[in-house]
């Protein structure tokens, strides 16, 4: 069955889904990072882009906050579109491990490849692999700007935040060790570290993350910019590497609540992407055990099914009157 939504309905829902979740008291801020931990914690905001480049937001949506592991995403998309999603499967793969995000015990047990780019193992390996291999400036240069292409506006480090996680950062260095006795990394395993530590440090908007999400909805043709950022056939591969793992060992009973492909970061973000349909994002610090935002799946989870965007339904949300941006 088809069905048609506006923009209104989208206003609508995402106005509801504010006022219903922006009370919500559970969870507490990561402080394994310390910079996390002094986020003010009211913080809250939700937004949509629409396949035309239409931006419906709603609350603390222009705040700068750290990307986080949603930067896992555009980093195995870039990693797809220089390698092919193949190699990206071979070397890395595409598995849920079912353990957090920074389980050293994942590697362990996943002896043939770290699993997927979603979790530090395998972002910190995807890290390695971005082209030009050997080259710090020339990786990180790649990966800003792909960013902000998804984004569709600049990025940059929150150098506190940089600092503050280069400072306590001793799991991923022994993450990145111990790809390395596995052969599993790709450059130098400490370059590979730092390049995956910055780009977790990068200060995005859910402005921003909505974008990114419509843009990976909009088979790599940015809809507020118009540009053609990856290959359309990575749209696939990414939303499903998402919707197996996006949540870590939460992942399935996320998808099974609302059948949305979502990636989360401890920063408190949380990008949704509805194929063919739409991007969402929304942000609040305070994270459940597993690191995923409480007001921001709560808030997200509503949208979802208010509008029936379940990939898995058999109902197929399309936008009215708003045709999809091609480059
Ligand atoms: N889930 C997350 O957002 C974790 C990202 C954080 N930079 C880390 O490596 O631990």
């Amino acid at each position: 069955m088809i069905q048609k939504i506006d923009k209104k309905a989208v206003q609508d829902a995402v106005q509801m889904a504010y006022d219903r979740c922006k009370n919500e008291t559970g969870g507490k801020n990561a402080d394994y990072i310390p910079y996390l931990a002094d986020v003010p914690s009211n913080l809250f905001g939700i937004a949509a882009c629409l396949p035309d480049g239409d931006v419906v937001a709603v609350g603390d949506t222009d705040y700068k906050f750290g990307i986080e592991s949603v930067s896992k995403v555009p980093t195995a998309i870039l990693a797809m579109n220089q390698y092919g999603g193949q190699e990206v499967l071979g070397k890395i793969g595409a598995d849920a491990t079912g353990l957090p995000f920074n389980s050293i015990m994942a590697i362990l047990l996943e002896n043939d490849h770290p699993s997927t780019p979603l979790v530090n193992a395998g972002a910190i390996s995807a890290c390695s692999m971005i082209k030009p291999v050997g080259d710090s400036d020339g990786k990180w240069k790649a990966i800003v700007s792909f960013i902000a292409d998804l984004a569709g506006s600049d990025v940059a480090v929150i150098d506190e935040l940089y600092k503050s996680e280069t400072a306590t950062n001793f799991n991923n260095k022994s993450i990145a060790w111990l790809l390395k006795n596995y052969n599993r990394i790709y450059d130098d395993p400490d370059m590979a570290l730092d390049i995956y530590t910055r780009q977790c440090s990068i200060g995005v908007t859910a402005r921003q993350l909505a974008t990114m999400a419509a843009t990976i909805a909009n088979s790599g043709v940015n809809p507020v910019t118009g540009k053609a950022v990856f290959k359309p056939e990575l749209t696939p591969k990414i939303a499903s590497m998402m919707a197996t793992v996006g949540f870590y060992e939460h992942t399935g009973d996320w998808l099974f609540t609302t059948g949305l492909p979502a990636k989360t970061g401890v920063g408190g973000g949380i990008m949704g992407v509805v194929p063919g349909v739409m991007g969402v994002a929304a942000f609040a610090p305070p994270l459940d055990g597993a690191g995923n935002s409480v007001k921001a799946q709560k808030a997200l989870a509503f949208i979802a099914g208010h509008l029936n965007l379940n990939v898995f339904g058999t109902t197929r949300c399309v936008m009215a009157g708003k045709e999809p941006v091609k480059a």
